[in-house]
């Protein structure tokens, strides 16, 4: 593996649908050896990025590249490099677990028993079980098993845990988190749910309407959006003059801010609009995220 090129790049991609912009001039350099989240609201592009970087998908502009290797045309050498789980799951329902392990086995090169092993091993699947009579959290688990078990250098993992119970769900998270930490491979995962992205993310990516609106680890995006709390007598600041205000409201007489990207001076903000008391305190990834989402989400359009 050449730890210089990024795992995944894109340069001035574009894809539009009709008058829909799903991607609109994306940059992006992602490094190897890690995991990295993209997150973003229902039709902020995660999954057309992923139709394209896998060659499934032609863009209308621009240009991307997986392992190095321009999307468009993905040699059968480097598509062999790459895992692919996506939230359908979708597996050949005819075939019984050992048979269709037994024809991955003999299609991949790098293949590693053990590991599907150990990744199988989280999950209550027989391998004499036909695919269609598998649970949905079951076949989840057959799909993360086999993706692992070629030995990708990249995981693309496209909301694999939607649907999942709580269980199903940590048993697929603890199958990653130990393939990745054993064999530092590079992931690139999209979800919803950031109380996953939290234990296994290292880059947070936020896309909005298919542009790059932030890169960092998680926590140090946390770190950078606080909830306030301040009593004020009179009505407060006009909302356009509060400084990264991402939310705002007034509960029983007293105002709520979360804001980004404030320091301590947002506390002289607040005595200067007439605070007399406030108190400040961290948010969580959900809140953070959430928060920052719901300031430029699309207002409902009347039918
Ligand atoms: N084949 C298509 N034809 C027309 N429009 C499409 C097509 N595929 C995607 N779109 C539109 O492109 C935008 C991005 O869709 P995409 O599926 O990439 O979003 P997403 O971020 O994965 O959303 P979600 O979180 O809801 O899965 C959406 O507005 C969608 O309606």
């Amino acid at each position: 593996m050449n730890t210089h090129v990024p795992i995944i790049r894109t340069e001035g991609l574009d894809m539009r649908f009709g008058s829909k912009q799903a991607i609109d001039k994306l940059d992006l350099a992602l490094e190897p050896g890690m995991t990295h989240a993209i997150v973003g609201a229902n039709g902020a592009g995660k999954s057309t990025l992923f139709r394209i970087l896998l060659g499934f998908m032609k863009p209308t502009g621009g240009r991307a590249w997986a392992l190095g290797c321009p999307s468009d045309a993905l040699t059968p050498e480097v598509r062999g490099r790459i895992g692919f789980v996506n939230e359908e799951h979708t597996l050949p329902t005819w075939m019984r677990v050992d048979e269709l392990v037994g024809v991955q086995r003999s299609q991949y090169a790098h293949w590693q028993q053990a590991t599907y092993d150990d990744v199988i091993g989280h999950f209550d699947v027989r391998a004499s079980q036909r695919i269609g009579e598998l649970s949905r959290g079951e076949r989840a688990g057959v799909n993360l098993a086999l993706s692992l078990a070629q030995s990708p250098e990249l995981l693309i993992l496209d909301e694999p845990t939607l649907g999942l119970d709580v269980v199903a769900k940590r048993a697929f998270l603890e199958a990653l988190l130990y393939a990745t930490t054993e064999q530092a491979r590079s992931v690139v995962y999209c979800s919803h749910q950031m109380d996953e992205i939290e234990r296994v993310a290292d880059n947070l990516i936020i896309l909005e309407r298919g542009s790059l609106r932030h890169m960092s680890p998680p926590d140090e995006f946390t770190a950078g959006v606080r909830y306030w709390i301040a009593e004020m007598p009179f009505r407060g600041p006009d909302p356009k003059l509060v400084p990264g205000l991402l939310q705002m409201q007034r509960i029983d007489g007293l105002h709520h801010y979360l804001v980004a990207d404030a320091d301590d001076s947002f506390a002289d903000f607040l005595t200067q609009h007439g605070a007399r008391s406030m108190h400040s305190m961290p948010v969580s990834l959900d809140q953070a995220v959430n928060g920052f989402l719901a300031q430029r989400h699309r207002a409902p359009v009347a039918a």
